[in-house]
């Protein structure tokens, strides 16, 4: 028997490709189980054009047997075999692939796409096995043939006996090292998941013989091993399947079985797309948040499959992170793969795919913020922070896809609102879209600083969440109605402007001036309230930054110093204010002791914390005796 080299270039590459191409060693079973497929797809070719071979698609079938005590893996198929000329030149020489010349000779038909095109996922065995044996019958062939390689040597061809048209890859299965644990490749549970992974949607049955336990017969306490044969894979790809055909059940088995989630998804999207790419896709919108969906462990993707082999469990690029919680698969035969499949040459096809996506999820996002009103809540109640932080994210630039699908908490509606909601029915005279910052709906219900603008009729929104301002920062105006901090220092009403102009009075000027100086540093200054109808004091902000703003930013991990430019606003109307013009005019110890209470209470009410609190409760024990 006489050994044949490698060519030189061939050796290199071969060492290269067996340390260096792959990032993981499991995938040698997705390229020899792709192989198989593909040799069998070609039966199928010849048999469309050649009438002496009959296709039956019941006959064809990939096995793949684990042999623990030989530490052998085989993975035998009824494809179309190879000559011996076809061992030589298609496993002789790396990157040859046969299946890319036969693919360029017969075009695609009728669905059954071949898979190989770079001549090397074959060599991938070798990153598992010391020897990897071929042995292969051609169609129409009455010899058989065993190729025999060790890796970068070379390999040996002889003749040898097989009854079957088609192909027996037979690995020897390297023995463990400290750092890995080749002996994994020989276990049904670990060949199963990894065929699973991988290689689910390959077409033609992928069988598995497995031994089993039971009770012999006839026995109460003894037992037996049992050999069964089990199809591992589900074939049929769901997402080539006529839309019409599918269940709404069938989609969350899908979704079940392929472990995207644990709940049950709000909505499918099931995409087929024939165009300047073809690709189909299934999305989910989940119901439930992933538990670790707001933290830096989360990592957004789809799964990416090319002909229907996983090729990228987390393709990240499909999905703009506004939409990261969206799960799901694409499935393309016009991507670029590149030699390992493990990462796309150019991106051209997967940024259409990607934009054709996005556009595909917001219409369905849209759709259910319409019809399924309830549904949507729900959705929105877990990922609507995401949606507000996609529009406060790249300097606002997705607010126009992503503004009308938010809601905000409504003070006269009670419920969420969406901004063309609220402003469809602002009355004509309502110059800005208002809104309220604080923790809870409640809290908002009762901050002095909505009064003006409730009783003037005007709805508010309810801001609960950090992101809120700053999303609305972003988005700046909704239909030409800018939007309105009911804290912030005009708020464009008109009773405002109509009002007695109580700051004028020289007399109260003089007093808040004393007032704020009482405060300097603290308040910006202090002045006569126009916003309050009730309440005795609040604070506004002057300026862009609110106090909402200001707390959000010192919570931050790197405690922003931001501060608001807050304003003393007191309500001159209130009983309150008579007191501290008496004790201005007579008595000038009790105005600096109101001034402090006054300016604490404010705090209070905005939820920021007090400098002294003792103080502040002996102050009002002070006033109490
Ligand atoms: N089980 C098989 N039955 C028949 N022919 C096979 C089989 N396995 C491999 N071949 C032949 O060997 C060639 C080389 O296989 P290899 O896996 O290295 O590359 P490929 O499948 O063509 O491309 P890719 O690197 O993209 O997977 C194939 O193109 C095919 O012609």
């Amino acid at each position: 028997m006489e050994k044949q080299e490698f060519k030189a270039e061939s050796k290199r590459l071969l060492e290269m490709m067996i340390n260096s191409i792959y990032t993981q060693k499991e995938i040698f079973l997705r390229e020899l189980l792709s192989n198989s497929s593909d040799a069998i797809d070609k039966l199928y070719y010849k048999a469309l054009t050649d009438e002496s071979v009959v296709f039956d698609q019941d006959s064809y079938y990939i096995k793949v047997v684990a042999d623990k005590q030989g530490r052998t893996l085989t993975l035998t198929d009824t494809g179309i075999g190879m000559t011996k000329e076809d061992l030589e030149n298609n496993l002789g020489t790396i990157a040859k692939s046969g299946s890319l010349a036969f693919k360029k000779d017969n075009a695609s038909k009728d669905g059954h796409d071949i898979i190989g095109q770079f001549g090397v996922g074959f060599y991938s065995a070798f990153m598992v096995a010391d020897v990897v044996t071929v042995i292969s019958k051609a169609l129409g062939s009455n010899e058989a043939y065993k190729w025999e390689s060790t890796g970068a040597d070379g390999y040996t061809i002889e003749p040898c006996e097989k009854d079957s048209v088609g192909t027996e890859v037979i690995l020897s299965i390297k023995e463990d090292t400290e750092d890995d644990s080749y002996g994994e490749y020989l276990d049904d549970y670990r060949l199963k998941a990894i065929i699973r992974k991988y290689s689910d949607f390959i077409k033609y049955p992928i069988k598995m013989e497995t031994t089993g336990k039971r009770l012999k017969e006839g026995s109460e306490d003894e037992f037996e091993d049992y050999q069964d044969e089990q199809v591992v894979n589900s074939m049929v790809p769901i997402w080539k399947k006529n839309k019409k055909e599918l269940t709404a059940e069938d989609y969350e088995k899908f979704y079940n079985d392929k472990h995207y989630g644990f709940d049950k998804p709000i909505k499918h999207i099931h995409i087929s797309v024939e165009g300047a790419v073809n690709y189909h896709s299934i999305l989910f919108i989940p119901e439930s948040i992933p538990f670790d969906f707001y933290s830096k462990e989360y990592e957004k993707g789809l799964e990416l499959y090319a002909n229907g082999v996983l090729i990228m469990d987390k393709c990240g690029d499909l999905l703009p992170d506004f939409f990261s919680f969206v799960k799901g698969m694409v499935d393309s035969e016009d991507l670029s793969l590149n030699i390992s499949r493990e990462m796309l040459q150019h991106d051209r096809q997967l940024k259409l795919i990607a934009k054709n996506i996005q556009s595909k999820i917001k219409g369905q996002l849209q759709s259910l913020l319409k019809d399924e009103r309830e549904k949507y809540e729900v959705f929105y109640k877990s990922f609507g922070r995401q949606l507000k932080y996609g529009v406060y994210n790249d300097y606002g630039s997705h607010k126009d896809t992503l503004q009308d699908l938010l809601l905000f908490y409504s003070s006269k509606e009670k419920k969420l609102v969406t901004l063309e909601e609220y402003v469809s029915r602002m009355p004509e005279d309502q110059k800005y879209i208002y809104y309220a910052s604080g923790e809870t709906n409640e809290r908002i219900d009762k901050l002095p600083q909505t009064e003006m603008v409730a009783d003037k009729g005007y709805e508010i929104l309810y801001f609960t969440d950090d992101i809120d301002e700053f999303a609305i920062k972003m988005i700046m105006s909704y239909k030409e109605k800018e939007f309105k901090s009911v804290s912030s220092g005009d708020l464009g009403i008109e009773a405002e402007e109509t009002e007695k102009d109580v700051e004028d009075d020289s007399n109260n000027k003089e007093l808040f001036a004393y007032m704020g100086s009482l405060l300097t540093g603290q308040v910006k200054h202090v002045k006569a309230s126009k916003r309050l109808r009730t309440h005795p004091v609040c604070f506004s902000s002057d300026g862009e930054v609110t106090i909402e703003m200001e707390k959000i930013l010192k919570s931050m991990p790197n405690n922003q110093d931001v501060k608001a430019d807050k304003v003393l606003e007191i309500n001159v109307n209130h009983t309150v204010f008579q007191s501290l013009k008496d004790s201005f005019e007579h008595d000038k110890d009790k105005l600096n002791l109101y001034t402090t209470l006054l300016y604490n209470q404010a705090l209070l009410i905005e939820g920021l914390p007090l400098q002294d609190p003792v103080e502040f409760t002996n102050n009002i024990c002070k006033i109490m005796v």
